[in-house]
């Protein structure tokens, strides 16, 4: 057996996702940037990502692979790091949530080798 034949395979990103969204503390990351709110955030972001979308992609099967699913991570978060500047809470949970959801997702990748 694999991973992917055994255990649906959106299952195990599902799984990844929690662990970012429980990284998120300050939850900034949880749903997309309300551009209402935030009106000149689509001009310097023009492909904005956050977890709410990221799972609503597993849900609809659109991740074939863990590097997809990490893209749409390291989009989010540097998105997150080219709109808020360096001294604001913003920035410094684009870093943490770097750094930490950087960590799961190297965990994630070796539970995949070893599954495989
Ligand atoms: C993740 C992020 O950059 C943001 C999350 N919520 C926001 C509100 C205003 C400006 C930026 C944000």
């Amino acid at each position: 057996y694999t991973l992917k034949s055994l255990w649906p395979f959106h299952a195990f990103l599902h799984s990844v996702l929690q662990q970012l969204v429980v990284k998120d503390t300050g939850q900034i990351f949880i749903e997309p940037v309300d551009q209402n709110e935030v009106p000149d955030y689509g001009d310097i972001v023009k492909h904005p990502m956050d977890l709410q979308t990221m799972e609503i992609k597993i849900k609809n099967s659109e991740y074939s692979s863990l590097e997809a699913f990490e893209n749409d991570f390291n989009l989010m978060v540097s998105n997150c790091l080219a709109y808020n500047s360096k001294e604001t809470i913003f920035y410094k949970a684009g870093i943490k949530m770097r750094d930490q959801g950087g960590t799961v997702l190297r965990t994630a990748k070796r539970d995949l080798k070893v599954l495989d």
